[in-house]
């Protein structure tokens, strides 16, 4: 797997003008220089009130020249400063604040430690395949998110895809950014057209119209050609050039590009590449199912077989009925802090008697419940167990009366009271419910069973 370390890009970045560096922007104190666009500078800062780290992306003088008049560069900064504090999802960066200071405008975003995904479309450093897709996977997912917001990205390019990485440079995550170019669907103002990347763009998008979700679509797909390539779908030596290939020539397979390219990892990307917008992935969650089915059915190959990617993770909760409540962004929170386990047959989850500290939620087998020797109930896929001892509001209650045994392979997903407390409100909002909803139908069970004693196991 590709890594690079981390410490010696931050001294790169580091070295890159320290000498104009601000001490201040705002409130905030300023570290380092992260990078730098078009129109705005990037820098990570300290909020020294909260003590946290934040990225600054600050507009540069010439970009807003006219003092709050209609540039380019205001209207980037006013595409996304509308935007603060309402996307908020876990592969989007959070914009936190916008600060419309008179002579220098600034955003205040979430800081996420790693780089561009720019850094992986070299083909001395491409990342492996299955990594590229869960990545695709995450930006989809994202993209389908903002979208149902009502803000279509219309600049999806490695440049504006951060990948996190951990301590050892391995990327670990992906967060959409750059929202500057973004066309909000809500927002009465007129907004900019043709913007974008040239190498990154639909014909759609090229011609100035109005572009829908199939444009970002088309872009994501463009990214993840180049990734698994080292080189964009089209290129040419000028504009006009590339606009033509873009227009009328379909790009070359991937198959012949990258050993370990199948055909279905080919025609997944390719669908999105589609000339026509009618031609691509109907929407988000259709491209998303396509990438995450290569994972699934192995269709590209995995560098570790028996890992279980967040993909599927984040599928198999959507599977489930407990998590029907949950939304995207509260499912991906379950993907990373719940702790997923897989126990072999015969494996005693629970023995009665002992003290309940944690409840499971079965993803994927069968358990059984025994009392005094006796099995009382199967429980399957998407049902909870545990949960009885984990709510019990004193300690003599919250033992197990029950032993439970695994009878299929399993795979639960389990929380105890203080990784649960780390959920967001929302997300413990839902667990609540669907604890409820459990009681209810055990509850309910109870009485018919003690109605109609006849009718029980
Ligand atoms: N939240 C962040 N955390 C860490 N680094 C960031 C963050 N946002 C941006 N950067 C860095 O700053 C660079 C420039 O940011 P960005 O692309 O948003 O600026 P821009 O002026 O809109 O660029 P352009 O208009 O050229 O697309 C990024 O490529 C990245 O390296």
């Amino acid at each position: 797997m590709s890594s690079i370390p981390f410490d010696s890009l931050v001294a790169d970045q580091a070295l890159i003008s320290e000498h104009d560096l601000p001490g201040h922007i705002g409130k905030y104190r300023v570290l380092r220089r992260l990078g730098e666009g078009a129109t705005s500078d990037v820098f990570l800062a300290l909020d020294e009130f909260k003590g946290s780290e934040v990225a600054i992306k600050r507009m540069r003088a010439w970009a807003q020249n006219s003092r709050g008049g209609d540039t380019m560069g205001n209207r980037f900064f006013a595409a996304e400063a509308s935007l603060a504090g309402r996307l908020q999802h876990p592969n989007v960066v959070q914009i936190l604040d916008a600060v419309p200071d008179e002579d220098a405008p600034f955003l205040v975003m979430e800081y996420v430690p790693g780089i561009t995904l720019k850094h992986f479309c070299r083909s001395d450093r491409l990342l492996p395949l299955d990594q590229i897709v869960e990545l695709g996977f995450k930006c989809a997912m994202a993209l389908g998110y903002v979208f149902r917001q009502g803000v279509i990205h219309r600049d999806v390019k490695p440049a504006n895809l951060l990948a996190v990485l951990d301590g050892q440079g391995q990327v670990t995550d992906v967060k959409v950014s750059d929202f500057g170019s973004a066309l909000n669907l809500n927002a009465d103002q007129t907004q900019v057209h043709r913007v974008g990347s040239l190498a990154y763009m639909p014909p759609e998008q090229i011609e100035g119209g109005d572009v829908g979700c199939h444009a970002d679509i088309y872009s994501l797909g463009a990214v993840l050609y180049h990734l698994i390539a080292g080189r964009p779908p089209f290129d040419a030596p000028n504009q006009m050039a590339l606009m033509h290939q873009i227009y009328h020539q379909a790009p070359q397979s991937l198959v012949g590009l990258r050993s370990g390219v199948s055909a279905e990892l080919d025609a997944v990307v390719m669908k999105a590449l589609a000339k026509h917008p009618s031609e691509r992935y109907a929407d988000w969650d259709s491209f998303g199912r396509a990438l995450s089915e290569l994972v699934t059915k192995q269709l590209i190959p995995l560098a570790r077989l028996y890992e279980v990617k967040d993909s599927e993770r984040f599928n198999l909760l959507r599977s489930l009925e407990f998590f029907a409540g949950f939304g995207d962004v509260e499912l991906w929170e379950v993907v990373h802090r719940a702790r997923w386990r897989r126990y072999p047959v015969d494996h005693a989850l629970y023995k009665r008697g002992q003290e309940g500290n944690s409840f499971h939620i079965i993803a994927q087998g069968e358990v059984e419940v025994f009392r005094d020797g006796n099995k009382v109930a199967t429980l399957g896929t998407g049902t909870s167990v545990g949960e009885m001892a984990y709510l019990a509001p004193n300690p003599q209650l919250r033992k197990h009366s029950a032993d439970i045994r695994v009878t299929q392979l399993c795979t639960t997903i389990s929380f105890t009271p203080e990784s649960l407390s780390l959920l967001s409100p929302e997300c413990q909002h839902r667990f609540d419910r669907g604890f409820i909803q459990v009681l209810v139908r055990r509850l309910h069970a109870a009485h018919e069973s003690l109605a109609h004693p006849r009718r029980i196991l």
